[in-house]
């Protein structure tokens, strides 16, 4: 078993990816922190909450509130997609686990210390602020985990202007402190994530598991996809549990290694994620991109996982 900390910023996707990883036997959620994202820090803490108790998650699997706003960028949020609360559509459960005391940032760091060498994985699915925070307070938490897995940017697809990618662009200096780490970390970002779209027959299959999770993704959907069906997309593309999925099954997902870095002064292009695909990269590189995933295949491991859960 996989044992996953899960940085957040639930958000519809997020939350998919959530439950994902409550439902999925091959990992197990040590923790999760959430972040300023997909909506104010308070909302989704609180969603993460929601969440957890719709996945029926083990109450001990602590969950705490991260940082309330990138390290430089002001707070933006993405409300046409998420709505208000962050989660809009379907009725959210009411949280009867409490927060952990600990800030998002020490909890990552507990969790990863407390752990043996190479049993944590790291999956940020929001801004890297609580990651780079929790780098820069404790460096050992680096060669210690067993690799990083994040949502975010793209090598040939934006999605916050032209060049960049949400999570990144409202934080492209923690973006730059994470990819730069050393740790072996994989960027998963639009080029595969837009591959990973619901298609009416997977929307489907997905309403045929019947249980109330899957009613609660449904709900999700319904929303979620409306708000990209308002920007042209025929089918809506779920980013966040392509992470899990990758670390569930890794032959889901293609990835290459290349140089990656983050440009952080351009005028028209600050935050966008820079993939040097040139040339074949060196074995010791430690930074990879996704640039593909298996559609079909991805969704059939969240219909799986979903008729595992409540
Ligand atoms: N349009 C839009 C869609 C999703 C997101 C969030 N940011 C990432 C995709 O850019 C995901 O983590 C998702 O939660 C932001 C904006
Ligand atoms: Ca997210």
């Amino acid at each position: 078993t996989r044992r996953i900390l899960l940085d957040c910023d639930p958000g519809h996707d997020d939350a998919i990816a959530i439950l994902l990883a409550a439902g999925d036997p091959g990992v197990e959620i040590a923790a999760i922190t959430t972040v300023s994202g997909n909506q104010s820090i308070e909302k989704v803490t609180r969603n993460a909450l929601a969440i957890a108790e719709l996945a029926g998650l083990d109450p001990t699997v602590p969950i705490a509130r991260g940082a309330h706003r990138p390290l430089l960028h002001e707070v933006e949020y993405a409300p046409e997609y998420h709505g208000e609360s962050g989660l809009d559509g379907p009725q959210l459960p009411e949280p009867t686990r409490a927060l952990d005391s600990r800030h998002g940032v020490q909890l990552i760091i507990d969790t990863i210390m407390g752990s043996e060498p190479g049993e944590i994985t790291l999956v940020p699915t929001g801004a890297l602020t609580n990651v780079a925070l929790a780098v820069r307070l404790e460096q050992r938490i680096v060669e210690r985990v067993r690799e990083v897995i994040f949502m975010g940017g793209g090598v040939h697809v934006g999605n916050h202007g032209p060049f960049s990618e949400f999570n990144i662009a409202i934080d492209p200096e923690a973006a730059q402190i994470v990819i730069g780490a050393g740790w072996p970390i994989t960027m998963v970002g639009l080029d595969a994530t837009h591959q990973a779209v619901v298609t009416p027959e997977i929307r489907a299959k997905l309403d045929a598991v019947g249980t109330r999770s899957s009613a609660f993704v449904g709900g999700l959907l319904d929303f979620y996809g409306a708000a990209y069906a308002g920007h042209g997309f025929a089918h809506p593309p779920v980013h966040d549990p392509v992470t899990v999925a990758m670390v569930i099954d890794p032959t889901l997902v293609r990835a290459v290694k290349a140089p990656l870095a983050v440009e952080l002064t351009g005028t028209l292009t600050k935050g966008m994620t820079v993939a040097d695909l040139r040339e074949p990269a060196p074995e010791s590189t430690p930074t990879s991109v996704a640039l593909g995933v298996e559609n079909e295949r991805f969704w059939d491991l969240v219909v799986a996982a979903l008729s595992r859960l409540p």
